[in-house]
């Protein structure tokens, strides 16, 4: 099985690289090779590759550079897409791809189920829900897992921010009324692999019967405040000097940025245990093995080189 798995260097691509090499060979193209910002390219490159399973992480995921570059990431997460799903029905090969809790308008309290209203409030989100929209359209067999506030050890993510604040300042502010589910990348990669890997030689019956989009989130639901909350707990109870105090709840409104997040990310996880049997830990206990990751690399780094705590602080 030849396994077309674009996004390597991301967080999700990332965690699920190893999973999926156990059960086919991984194609991992360079941008050079599959530029999702060029769809008029993809279509011979999937023609070389010839994969029999594409598993699409890879998007633009910049949440308020997408507010100044919309056409960039149109075309990155839904120009791109469209042209894999058409390629992928065309020749019935499955495609897996990753959708977002920015698709929503954030209103109400209630989780937000797979069909319920979309209203994105941003490009980034708008240009997702394009992607998922294309894809639907296309009417190959697909899975788009809708997931929320991902991070790991390594990458870009909120984790890592964090980290890096609380070594710096003494107060952190964090919004503390955006609410959701913090979801490791590697939670993400588990459950992709839980649903795909007994199903390999029918993956076409399966996402016909039971694909579209499933919401894939870590349980239990916290602000990004409680996040942040638990972040500075977990280093500091692992042994981390951080300088920082008090983490602060503040208001959206308190923390102006180019885009706007919903309020209400919570995503109802029923048609996950439903149509797949699987379930996901609770946030905090997929931070804590995060978090153990994450100390184990910093001390690693600062082995290499004693003066820096903290290294790889580009990507921080
Ligand atoms: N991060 C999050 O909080 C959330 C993410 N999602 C969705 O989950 C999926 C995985 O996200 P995540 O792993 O966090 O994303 P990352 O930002 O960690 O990784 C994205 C990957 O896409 C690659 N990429 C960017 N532009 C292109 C392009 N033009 N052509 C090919 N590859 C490109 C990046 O390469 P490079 O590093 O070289 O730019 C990177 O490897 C995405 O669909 C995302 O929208 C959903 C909810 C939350
Ligand atoms: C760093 C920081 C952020 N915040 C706020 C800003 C924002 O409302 C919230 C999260 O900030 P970030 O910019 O890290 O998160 P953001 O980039 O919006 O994260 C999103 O990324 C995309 C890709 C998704 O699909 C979403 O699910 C979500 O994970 O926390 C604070 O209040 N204080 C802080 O010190
Ligand atoms: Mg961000």
């Amino acid at each position: 099985m030849r396994i077309l798995l674009t996004g390597t260097d991301g967080q999700v691509g990332g965690a699920l690289q190893p999973l999926l090499a156990r059960f086919g060979t991984i194609i991992a193209p360079n941008i050079n090779e599959f530029d999702l910002s060029k769809p008029a390219r993809l279509v011979g490159a999937l023609d070389t590759l010839q994969p029999d399973l594409i598993v699409n992480p890879a998007a633009y995921t910049a949440v308020d550079r997408a507010e100044d570059e919309r056409e960039l990431a149109f075309r990155i997460n839904a120009g791109g897409p469209e042209v894999i799903a058409q390629w992928s029905a065309k020749r019935r090969v499955p495609l897996v791809h990753f959708s977002t809790d920015y698709v929503f308008d954030g209103s109400g309290k209630a989780p937000w189920r797979e069909d319920s209203p979309t209203g994105p409030l941003s490009v980034y989100g708008a240009s997702k829900l394009a992607g998922d929209t294309a894809i639907c359209a296309a009417g190959g067999p697909h899975l788009i897992a809708r997931t929320s506030w991902v991070y790991a050890a390594q990458g870009a993510n909120f984790l890592r921010t964090i980290a890096r604040l609380a070594t710096e300042r003494k107060e952190l502010r964090v919004v503390a009324d955006q609410i959701g589910a913090p979801t490791t990348a590697r939670t993400i990669a588990n459950a992709i692999a839980d649903i795909v890997l007994p199903n390999l030689s029918n993956l076409n019956e399966l996402f016909a019967r039971k694909g579209g989009v499933v919401n894939l989130v870590c349980a239990g639901e916290t602000s990004w405040h409680g996040f942040a909350s638990a972040i500075v707990a977990g280093l500091r109870s692992r042994g981390l000097r951080l300088e920082a105090e008090n983490v602060i709840p503040i208001a959206t409104a308190d923390f102006p940025t180019r885009a706007i997040r919903p309020g209400n990310s919570r995503l109802d996880l029923s048609r996950l245990k439903r149509q797949f049997g699987v379930t996901t830990p609770n946030w905090q206990e997929a931070l804590s093995l995060e978090l153990d990751d994450f100390v184990a690399l910093q001390e690693k780094a600062a082995r290499a080189e004693p003066s820096r705590q903290f290294q790889q602080r580009a990507h921080f």
